[in-house]
């Protein structure tokens, strides 16, 4: 669990170190609902992501299942700064296994929730799914703004970052990489 006193003793002295006066009205109980914040951003450091699994059997279903957009809100680890966008992740079911839709989504919050990196949020989300459901095949594309450049920095807001982590199938079979990668780039269910 998150140190809910220690991070608020922090932030009282993180305020002191930047010059500001942790006792005035406004600043009393900043530290308090920090460290409330820091418990709810980075609940995937103390949650197993196994238990959001749900594995159904359907029919030895082995057609692409792509669920696409999933918004997502993540810390940076360089500058603890939030970088956000939407996650893509496109598997084939192996032997009819399917993983609950609203699961992937949970997949994903559970590791962006905790300070990263946008590759190692995508690697990690890709080697999950592989494990958990043992697919032909993953393919996790991430798009995502980070705040540590744009409102800092070198500041080019607007600039977005892709990221893509493909396994199984997706690695070894061009054919079915380029079908994923354009069904996601191309935004056909849109
Ligand atoms: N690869 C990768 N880099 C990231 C991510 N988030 C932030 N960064 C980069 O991490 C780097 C840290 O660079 P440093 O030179 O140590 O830090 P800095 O002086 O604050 O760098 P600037 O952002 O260029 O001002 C920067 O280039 C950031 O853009 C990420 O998710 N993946
Ligand atoms: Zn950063």
């Amino acid at each position: 669990m998150i140190d809910r006193k220690r991070a608020e003793a922090a932030v009282r002295e993180l305020l002191l170190a930047v010059g500001e006066n942790p006792d005035r009205e406004g600043l009393r109980e900043t530290p308090q609902r920090v460290a409330r914040m820091y418990e709810e951003i980075f609940a995937g450091l103390h949650r197993d992501p196994a238990d959001d699994v749900k594995i159904f059997v359907e029919d030895e279903n082995d057609d692409m299942i792509l669920i696409k957009d999933i918004p997502f809100y993540s810390v940076c680890e360089h500058h603890l700064l939030p970088f956000f966008g939407v996650a893509h992740v496109c598997y084939i079911p192996k032997g009819g296994r399917v993983l609950g839709l609203s699961k992937v989504a949970r997949i994903v919050d559970g590791f962006a929730k905790r300070p990263q990196l946008q590759e190692r949020l995508t690697s990690q989300i890709a080697n999950f799914i592989m494990e958990q459901a043992d697919p032909l095949g993953v393919a996790v594309v991430v798009e995502a703004e980070h705040l540590c450049m744009t409102m800092r920095g070198i500041r080019k807001p607007g600039a977005r970052t892709q990221t893509s982590a493909l396994r199984g199938a997706f690695k070894t079979n061009a054919k079915t990489r380029a079908e994923a990668l354009a069904l996601i780039t191309k935004g056909a269910l849109r």
